[in-house]
């Protein structure tokens, strides 16, 4: 199959880049780089570019709205059919709305899975210049996963897994970021009589009121301005299926009224329709929030949450599940090494030791992460404890000392840490230290972080 398409990345971080042409290279016929949008023009005299894929952030490193927007327009003058990609932050949905109405092709999360973009980017190609791929959508295809684990508390998880699964119970998972919520929601589906049908998997906590109703429940023609067609809800979709709604914690006391409604009707109605339609699913819902807290606070419906902890499961962190470690190690590093065509690394008893001796804040998802960083720079065929501790936060992890232990100075060096850890997102540093976003904003101020 020839390949087709020149695809202009600009990215700052070095280490992100060099992956992502990795994985473009294969793929597409020319991959060129910018650390910057400054370069770009200088780029486009010298060749054609079929997609950009640009960072986009309210701050930071990355590109401001206007000037996003400026640099959107000077590409679609010099090339109107240029495909232009943002990475945007998934919580700015209003700046990917903007970037969406003034000619972007696509918006995807900076928190993307990689191979998520390189889809994104292909499918991009794949509009421009079908006929080179003889009409088959080019498809980047992800490495299948599997569940690993060693521990006895996994063990546990498993058997409950194996109970639940045949049955039509509604599931509640919970448990930390990255602790495989959504791989065992999947598996509860695999091992179900629904398993010929879909796995329907909802970001609810995406979601505002409107968007909510629009995804979940589809719209009529004519429903509002921009409803030029009929468009079915995910709840529809999912028929006959597994419904996993995660991040069930976020979702906003209004929208639990309805979905509630859902729930107990076995129906729902297209927004600008008036015909309910049933529909038969399966749910399974996760969270790393405590509900029963927000229940108390008076954030979650309690008669919502009985709906949905028929069986509830709990995935403890990776930290309180030190023996899964080296098996996941081994997974991620044979995964990785097929993937990236390297031969398979071996890895220090010491790394694999001082991997057992970190936090993992991030869960099974930083550890997968960490390996497959380290496999993409690995220059030898064996990753040592120092490589390892270079790319990482390892070496901070339990031998974690201070420069001064005055309680203040602490706090602030723990926060400054868990920022550059989580690469500033608010969210997820809030979630590692255990703050609310406000009490977090409050120390971040003090601090003047
Ligand atoms: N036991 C495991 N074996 C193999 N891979 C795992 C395991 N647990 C998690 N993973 C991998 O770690 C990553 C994160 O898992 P997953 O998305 O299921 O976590 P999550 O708890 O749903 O996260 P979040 O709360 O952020 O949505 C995925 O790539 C998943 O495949």
């Amino acid at each position: 199959m020839g390949k087709s398409g020149n695809v202009l990345v600009v990215e700052k971080d070095k280490n992100v880049l060099k992956w992502i042409v990795g994985m473009l290279e294969d793929h597409v016929k020319k991959v060129i780089t910018a650390e910057t949008p400054c370069q770009i023009p200088k780029m486009l005299k010298q060749t054609t570019i079929d997609v950009v894929v640009l960072p986009f952030s309210c701050k930071g490193d990355c590109i401001e709205i206007e000037a996003g927007i400026k640099v959107l327009h000077f590409l679609l003058r010099a090339n109107p059919e240029a495909k232009v990609v943002f990475m945007v932050s998934p919580d700015d949905l209003s700046s990917a709305v903007k970037l969406m109405k003034e000619g972007a092709v696509d918006v995807i999360s900076n928190r993307f899975e990689h191979k998520e973009l390189v889809n994104r980017v292909l499918s991009c190609l794949d509009d421009v210049n079908p006929q080179n791929n003889g009409g088959q959508p080019l498809i980047f295809k992800p490495p299948e996963k599997k569940f690993v684990y060693h521990s006895n508390k996994m063990k546990e998880v498993v058997r409950t897994i194996e109970k639940v699964a045949p049955s039509e119970a509604n599931v509640l998972i919970l448990g930390e970021n990255g602790t495989g919520k959504e791989l065992v929601a999947n598996s509860i589906h695999r091992k179900s009589k629904r398993s010929d049908n879909v796995f329907m998997s909802v970001d609810v906590g995406a979601f505002n009121e409107s968007l909510f109703e629009n995804e979940l429940f589809g719209h009529k023609k004519g429903a509002y301005t921009d409803a030029s067609n009929d468009k079915a809800g995910r709840f529809e979709l999912a028929d006959g299926g597994t419904l996993f709604l995660d991040e069930i914690g976020n979702l906003n006391i209004s929208v639990q009224a309805k979905l509630l409604t859902v729930l107990e009707k076995r129906e729902v109605t297209r927004i600008g329709d008036n015909h309910p339609i049933a529909v038969d699913i399966r749910l399974v819902s996760a969270t790393n929030k405590s509900l029963g807290q927000l229940v108390e606070a008076g954030e979650f419906r309690t008669d919502l949450l009985y709906r949905l902890n028929t069986v509830e499961l709990v995935l403890p962190p990776l930290r309180e599940r030190q023996e899964d470690i080296p098996i996941l190690v081994s997974y991620f590093l044979s995964m990785y090494c097929a993937l990236y065509r390297k031969p398979l690394l071996k890895i220090d008893k010491s790394a694999v030791k001082c991997m057992q001796n970190y936090d993992w804040p991030g869960n099974v998802r930083e550890l997968q992460h960490v390996i497959e960083k380290s496999v993409i720079l690995a220059e030898g065929n064996k990753l040592t404890k120092e490589e390892l501790c270079q790319r990482t936060l390892l070496e901070d992890s339990k031998d974690i000392s201070f420069s001064s232990y005055n309680l203040e100075d602490v706090e602030r060096e723990v926060i400054n840490k868990v920022l550059r850890l989580k690469s500033g997102n608010l969210t997820h540093t809030a979630d590692v230290l255990g703050l609310t976003r406000a009490s977090l904003y409050r120390r971040l101020r003090k601090y003047q972080l």
